[in-house]
């Protein structure tokens, strides 16, 4: 089950956070555990490594930098969809893009462009707002727009923890969740964060990753701390988000899962899988996506032989495991409502989150 295959869409990671708080040590993070992924990263920082964005496509874990100056700013719309659209052609095989975000940048005013464009080969990915644990109060001081891009986050990464007390840790913690009630926060040092919370496994067999150019992850790949320090951090639970697998071979009540998504609790992050709404749409599956409060729906038809099931994982932080697979079980189409029609107005609620435009299949497409 891959849901961002699903769709053959490219999650858009926005990769935010103040000047210093360690976006790009936590890049150079996913980048060394990319897990056989191959990730584009689109920078808008002074020094970057200028490559043409063709060349770019067809390496492993390379850099676009857009050169000079702020994204949100230097960038309309349509030249961010033109970088988007070159980074996800098939040919490049990339299967997640990040944007780092200029540390002045405006982080929602990127996340308006993604969810504006109109490639179908690309989709909101999440906002990933990295926050400077031990320099909290100063930069909520200096730039009050802070609590702004903390409330609006889908995922905080609550960085640079090794230089605050447990207590202050705590502390900033509190004032996190109060800012941004509904995003997921994880701790880190050094942004090492688990990369199963932006991007799942490749599945692509590990023969290919052996002819491949020399990729920005090479160059960054002696960049992390002493190996003394990786040691003694290797025993801390930095990253701590939880999962649910949820597998269930009664078909789903489409108004039922809806209310659950619609009411999503606080701090589930990601939500994917295969949703089987029985006689409500006997002909097709849907891919579900969500991320965040951003939610879509991708309806194609059952495989032939499929087994017909739902088949989700959520994943979050401070999320209650248990009660949520509880409350995905009501959502089943039980012993009483089986059989009975669901009606036509029964897939309303989800269809709201079908994109309407069909993506179309460019496998073919020369690069
Ligand atoms: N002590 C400590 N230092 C860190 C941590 N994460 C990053 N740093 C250091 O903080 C400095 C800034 O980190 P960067 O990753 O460059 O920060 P950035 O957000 O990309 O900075 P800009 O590109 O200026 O926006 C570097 O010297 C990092 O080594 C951490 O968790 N703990």
């Amino acid at each position: 089950m891959d849901p961002s295959t699903a769709g053959r869409q490219i999650p858009v990671v926005v990769l935010a956070g103040f000047l210093g708080s360690g976006k790009t040590t936590l890049l150079n993070h996913l980048l060394r555990r990319r897990a056989g992924n191959r990730v584009a990263v689109v920078v808008n920082d002074f020094g970057a490594v200028e490559i043409d964005a063709m060349t770019v496509a067809g390496q492993v874990g390379s850099t676009v930098s857009l050169g000079n100056g702020c994204l949100c700013c230097a960038v309309d719309a349509s030249e961010l969809d033109g970088y988007l659209e070159r980074l996800s052609r098939p040919a490049a095989r990339i299967d997640i893009i990040v944007i780092e975000a200029s540390g002045l940048a405006e982080p929602q005013e990127l996340v308006r462009m993604i969810l504006a464009g109109d490639s179908p080969r690309t989709v909101y990915g999440g906002l990933v707002e990295v926050v400077d644990a031990a320099e909290f109060d100063a930069t909520r001081e200096r730039h009050p727009e802070t609590d702004r891009h903390l409330a609006i986050a889908d995922l905080v990464v609550l960085n640079k923890t090794d230089r605050v007390t447990p207590a202050e840790h705590e502390r900033v913690l509190g004032v996190i969740g109060e800012l941004g009630p509904g995003a997921a926060v994880v701790s880190a040092s050094y942004g090492r964060i688990d990369p199963g919370l932006l991007f799942d496994p490749a599945t692509r067999p590990a023969e290919e990753e052996k002819v491949r150019q020399l990729s920005f992850e090479d160059l960054s790949a002696d960049d992390e701390p002493d190996p003394a320090h990786r040691a003694d951090h290797a025993h801390h639970p930095h990253a701590a988000y939880e999962s649910v697998s949820f597998d269930e071979p009664a078909a789903m009540d489409p108004r039922r899962l809806m209310t659950f998504l619609d009411s999503r609790p606080e701090g589930l992050y990601r939500v994917k899988g295969f949703v089987d709404f029985g006689a409500a749409d006997p002909d097709n599956r849907y891919a579900v996506h969500a991320v965040g409060r951003f939610l879509r729906f991708y309806p194609e038809p059952w495989p032939r032989g499929a087994e017909r099931r739902t088949q989700l994982v959520l994943i979050g932080t401070g999320i209650d495991p248990d009660a949520l697979a509880k409350e995905l079980a009501v959502c089943a189409v039980s012993g009483t409502d089986a059989g009975t029609d669901p009606g036509e107005t029964a897939m309303w609620g989800v269809l709201r989150y079908v994109r309407s435009e069909p993506a179309a299949d460019e496998a073919a497409d020369p690069f």
